[in-house]
């Protein structure tokens, strides 16, 4: 099946050499895709470029199986987005907010109840914005890009600024609006947790370049727990588990560490065949989180090396 939004080689340079460079996203039909990056990696770029607010200075943009042009609106007819805060009047009750955009993009009228049903806000429809919290805001933000029933939907950094309560209730209503509007949903965040239990797919973005895209149970595996051991011959110990296809690592202490391969106890079995005694051995499990880490921080940890 066509992915619902696909790039190729999507590049932007600014002054000074940030941007985004030769970005190969692939979001399937149906996917939610968790764009991740720490502040500044480019999310924000790469989804103004996917909008066609800002030119790429190179590659493609494809979106619901049509390419995105410059001057082409066309690509962009069922795709909804929010990018950063969502411009309300706040002066306006949150019926009115909708009302102005559904007259703008010429809906029928009673799509405006419907979106607010489907944003949990019509029991506030008649208060001002002012008087929303951030999270109904952004609600409401979704509500206007949904108006025009859209196939995908873009969401920039949607749970900023949000407190536990508020993010937990953000993920429940995205996670129902694709189960039900059958859409496919693109969200950027910095915080691997507030995608962990939403997103299938997962693209990691780092200094404008994507380190991984796979789906979330890809990005686990690569979270394979490592295996740290202490033993009276380090060296030797190297040697031994080297010729056994490990690829092991001289850590603190003179332990070593390593991704197995093979079981712990086989790795245990060889270094006492070889005379080698274990004082140690036990299975860290990586989190996501420091994979996050490390796959969004390689400068630093060369800088600390
Ligand atoms: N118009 C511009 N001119 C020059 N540099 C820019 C421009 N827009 C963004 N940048 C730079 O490009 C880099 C990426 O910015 P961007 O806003 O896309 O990051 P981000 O991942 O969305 O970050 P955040 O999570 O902080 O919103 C930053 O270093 C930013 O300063």
């Amino acid at each position: 099946m066509e992915p619902a939004l696909h790039t190729h080689q999507l590049s932007r340079r600014f002054r000074g050499g940030q941007g985004v460079h030769e970005l190969d996203l692939c979001v399937p039909a149906g996917a939610i895709y968790g764009f991740l990056g720490p502040n500044g990696a480019g999310k924000t770029t790469t989804i103004r470029l996917l909008l066609g607010l800002l030119r790429p200075d190179a590659g493609e943009v494809h979106l619901l199986g049509d390419r995105l042009l410059p001057g082409r609106q066309s690509a962009l007819a069922r795709v909804g987005a929010l990018v950063e805060h969502p411009s309300l009047y706040l002066h306006l009750d949150g019926r009115a907010n909708l009302e102005v955009t559904r007259r703008l993009l010429g809906l029928p009228a009673s799509r405006v109840q419907e979106v607010l049903e489907r944003v949990g806000l019509a029991a506030d429809a008649h208060r001002r914005v002012r008087e929303y919290s951030l999270g109904m805001r952004q609600r409401l933000g979704i509500g206007l890009a949904l108006l025009g029933r859209p196939k995908l939907l873009l969401l920039d950094e949607p749970g900023n600024g949000l407190d536990p309560a508020g993010t937990q209730d953000l993920r429940r209503f995205l996670r129902d609006l694709v189960a039900q509007e059958g859409l496919t949903l693109f969200l950027s965040s910095h915080l691997l947790g507030e995608i962990e239990q939403l997103a299938s797919h997962v693209g990691v973005l780092d200094r404008g370049r994507l380190r991984f895209q796979g789906t979330l149970a890809e990005l686990r595996e690569r979270a394979r727990p490592a295996l740290v051991l202490r033993c009276d011959a380090p060296a030797k110990a190297m040697h031994v588990l080297v010729e056994a296809g490990e690829d092991p690592a001289l850590a603190e202490g003179h332990s070593l560490r390593l991704t197995p391969r093979l079981p712990a106890a086989e790795i245990n079995r060889r270094l006492v065949a070889h005379g080698i005694g274990v004082r140690h051995l036990a299975l860290e499990p990586v989190t996501l989180e420091s994979l996050f880490f490390e796959l969004t921080a390689p400068a630093a940890r060369e800088v600390a090396a």
